[in-house]
């Protein structure tokens, strides 16, 4: 039997890509949709979904309830075209695991559709602990956005993995169905969720961190108060 290092991609015949960016978006903010924007015009993908994570696997409970980070997300993005949210995971109970999610999309998707992962250093830097990740390979492609705050640190074994996977465009992400590996570096805005929820514990403005459509959100529910 031959053994190979590399699994067996797929090339796309369908002509569709789609890149799901999943977040606790505790609560959304413009650095992660600024960063959305440059992934899909650097993929060149029809559609950029953002995916409100219901229960985080490896963080505490977020400070906004499920649905209310998912209405912060949808108004954030409201007409922007290409880029739309998919509440999926508020509908299944139990840690929203990624595998779980793909495997959920390829049922809508199909097989033939580049369905794309984007993941940020400081996820990234934790992959080796998220549920069955090897198999987010064979279900979708992997990009890997750099953030200047996050330096790489990587396990060996997920890093070896992704090598052997790595394209050398972005573009030779989309052309694949899945298994592909790709880094994007951006200019990113250094802007956190973290440090948002604790500018308003302490009664400060957020405004231009998010969209003031956000902000107003945030203010009505009196959200991160304490
Ligand atoms: N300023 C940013 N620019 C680009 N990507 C970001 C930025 N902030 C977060 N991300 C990425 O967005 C995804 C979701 O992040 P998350 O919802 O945890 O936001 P966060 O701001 O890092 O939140 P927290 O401070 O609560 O950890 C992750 O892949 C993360 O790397
Ligand atoms: O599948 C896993 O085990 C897993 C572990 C940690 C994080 N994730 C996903 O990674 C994304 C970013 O998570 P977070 O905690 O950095 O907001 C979000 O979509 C999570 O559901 C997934």
């Amino acid at each position: 039997m031959i053994e190979m290092s590399t699994p067996a991609i797929e090339v796309t015949d369908s002509g569709r890509s789609v890149a799901i960016f999943g977040g606790t978006f505790d609560p959304i903010h413009n650095g992660h949709l600024r960063s959305a924007i440059e992934i899909k015009e650097a993929l060149g993908v029809d559609e950029l979904r953002l995916l409100p994570s219901h229960r985080p696997p490896l963080r505490g409970e977020p400070g906004a309830e499920s649905r209310q980070r998912l209405a912060m997300v949808d108004a954030a993005i409201d007409g922007v075209s290409g880029l739309k949210t998919d509440g999926r995971e508020l509908l299944r109970d139990g840690p929203s695991y990624t595998v779980d999610t793909l495997r959920d999309l390829r049922l809508e998707l199909g097989s033939l559709v580049s369905l794309t992962v984007v993941m940020g250093s400081d996820a990234f830097n934790q992959l080796h602990r998220w549920q069955d990740w090897q198999s987010l390979f064979s279900l979708a492609n992997v990009l890997l956005l750099h953030r200047a705050e996050h330096p790489l640190a990587a396990n060996v074994e997920v890093t070896e993995f992704v090598e052997a996977r790595r394209v050398v465009e972005a573009s030779g992400l989309t052309a694949k169905t899945a298994g592909g590996f790709y880094e994007l570096g951006l200019i990113q805005l250094p802007i956190s969720a973290t440090d948002i929820r604790q500018r308003l514990a302490s009664g400060r403005s957020i405004r231009y961190l998010v969209p003031d459509i956000v902000a107003d959100y945030i203010a009505e529910h009196g959200l991160y108060t304490q």
